[in-house]
């Protein structure tokens, strides 16, 4: 959509330079602009983007955004380049949340999975293509699957996904709100109609300094939300965001809950357990395993019912959900070695230690965990990976995650410092350390490999390489052949 000038005065809230007459689109990358464009100067981590200013009016910026004036450039000088961004691309794509139903769901673990399940409830009870998706693992605009970048994009993207989604015939959307797309702008001016609150663990510090931080982050997303609003009652962070933000409803299995989660029953093939809210009980057989997919599961379903999604529709679309892609993801099923060889996600200390309990729980024999933990961010949740591997796997094969512009041998030293040395051996090249996982495993073990899950690139210093667990264990045990050694 063209933005005219006093449209721009009035979406940015300051004067137009009166040479600008209109602009066509926006990006905070000068490497982007277009000719027409408005080119928002985000004071960033690492550099300035008045920086590439230059480069912009070259590529045919019609205006500059900044924070401070550019001499010599058509600039709008506004309190907030971030928040500016946020507001020229809502307008400049139609403001399309204002006509779709958008549901977040935030917090530290169990984004993904929790999304996942809302879309399948969602999409069931509407329609297939008609429920959108963008998460961690994929973006599903209109049925069709695309591999995502970030969890929650810049704005501009978030807000031409969206438009695309409405293009498309979407009427609703579930979106993954990292705390990142909250504080740094990427979701502002997005109408929320539902949201919903996993839990809230150490992460992130790097970017959000302390926990409160990290809390007001999320909390944020509440405060915007104009329907229904879930957390888990499980969760200290989530009772407290329940007591602070009017009409946030609870789920989970704590006395008092408003969804609540009775009888939970676990076999080998999934999870069944009730959900009692206030309009009645509905039960709910689910093929996610482990506690912290009974929450995943309760709080999407229990979102559903809020929207008012009929209870059969819910409990349909949960059983007959597929699986999530990189999460518990069972590569290599028992009966095919004798082994199994699990790909998760995890990459926080809670996240491995729930894999780690399920993995225990399925394995007739040892549990052995290939894991590390990534460069360029919070630096202490290193140590705790290792303390939990070694508490919840018989052996630990620490290797290299994604580390960034990291020494990945640095990292792995701060990680297995935190783990027990008896049951804990280092091997950073990761393909190496799949392969020493595989070649020990007995019939009745479990090998999870953790960290990359659904991802194809490993991120290193020397460059992106491309890796994904899945397709790595598929190529090893082939070259292992049937006997494996
Ligand atoms: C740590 C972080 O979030 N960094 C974000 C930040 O980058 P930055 O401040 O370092 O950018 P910079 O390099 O200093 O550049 C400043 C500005 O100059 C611009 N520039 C730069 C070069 C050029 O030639 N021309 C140009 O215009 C850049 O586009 C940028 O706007 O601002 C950039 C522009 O908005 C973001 O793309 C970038 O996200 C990076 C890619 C990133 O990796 N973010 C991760 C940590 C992230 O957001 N993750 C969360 C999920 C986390 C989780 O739950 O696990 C997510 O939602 O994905
Ligand atoms: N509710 C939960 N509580 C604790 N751990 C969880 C929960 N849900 C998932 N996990 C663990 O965390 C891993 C990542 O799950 P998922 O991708 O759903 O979380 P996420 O919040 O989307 O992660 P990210 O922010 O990195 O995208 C899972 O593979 C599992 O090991």
């Amino acid at each position: 959509m063209i933005l005219d000038r006093p449209n721009l005065a009035r979406t940015l809230g300051v004067e137009v330079p009166q040479r600008v007459d209109s602009v066509c689109g926006v990006t905070h990358d000068s490497r982007a602009v277009e000719p027409g464009f408005a080119f928002v100067a985000i004071p960033g981590f690492k550099r300035d983007g008045t920086a590439f200013a230059a480069d912009a009016l070259g590529r045919g910026a019609s205006l500059i955004v900044a924070e401070r004036p550019v001499p010599g450039a058509p600039t709008a000088v506004v309190p907030d380049a971030r928040g500016a961004l946020a507001a020229l691309a809502r307008e400049v794509f139609g403001d399309p949340s204002s006509k779709l139903e958008v549901y977040g769901v935030t917090g530290t673990n169990g984004k993904t999975t929790t999304s996942y399940v809302l879309h399948s409830v969602l999409a069931g009870a509407c329609g297939g293509g008609t429920c959108g998706l963008m998460s961690t693992a994929e973006t599903i605009v209109a049925g069709e699957r695309r591999p995502s970048v970030r969890t929650t994009p810049e704005a501009t993207e978030v807000q031409g996904t969206l438009a695309e989604m409405l293009r498309a015939g979407v009427g609703r959307v579930v979106m993954e709100v990292s705390s990142h797309g909250v504080a740094l702008r990427r979701v502002t001016g997005t109408r929320f109609a539902g949201a919903l609150f996993t839990n809230l663990t150490r992460d992130h510090l790097d970017l959000h300094g302390s926990m409160e931080e990290y809390f007001a982050a999320k909390r944020e997303l509440f405060l915007w939300t104009e329907g229904p609003k879930l957390a888990n009652a499980e969760d200290a962070w989530g009772r407290r965001l329940a007591s602070e933000v009017d009409g946030v409803l609870t789920f989970g299995g704590t006395a008092g809950a408003d969804y609540r989660v009775e009888g939970v029953e676990t076999a080998a093939g999934g999870t069944r357990f009730s959900l009692r809210y206030p309009e009645g009980i509905l039960d709910l057989e689910s093929p996610l395993l482990g506690p912290y997919n009974v929450l995943n599961v309760a709080g999407a379903a229990g979102l559903a019912l809020a929207t008012g999604v009929e209870s059969g529709a819910v409990a349909t679309a949960v059983r007959g959900m597929g699986q999530v892609p990189g999460r518990f993801e069972r590569v290599v099923a028992a009966g095919e070695r004798g082994f199994e060889v699990i790909v998760d996600y995890a990459h926080t200390d809670v996240g491995l230690e729930a894999v780690l309990r399920v993995a225990r729980g399925v394995s007739e024999g040892s549990v052995i965990c290939v894991y590390g933990a990534a460069g360029d961010r919070d630096g202490a949740k290193r140590p705790a990976m290792g303390r939990v591997a070694s508490l919840f796997a018989d052996r630990g094969i620490v290797t290299t995650d994604d580390a960034y512009t990291e020494d990945p041998g640095k990292i792995a030293g701060e990680v297995a410092a935190g783990a027990d040395p008896s049951r804990t051996e280092v091997e950073l090249d990761r393909r190496a350390a799949i392969r020493r996982a595989l070649l020990a495993a007995r019939p009745g073990d479990v090998v999870v490999v953790a960290g990359k899950g659904h991802e194809t690139v490993q991120h290193l210093p020397w460059g992106d390489v491309p890796f994904h667990d899945a397709k790595v264990v598929e190529e090893l045990l082939a070259e292992m052949g049937p006997n494996g050694r």
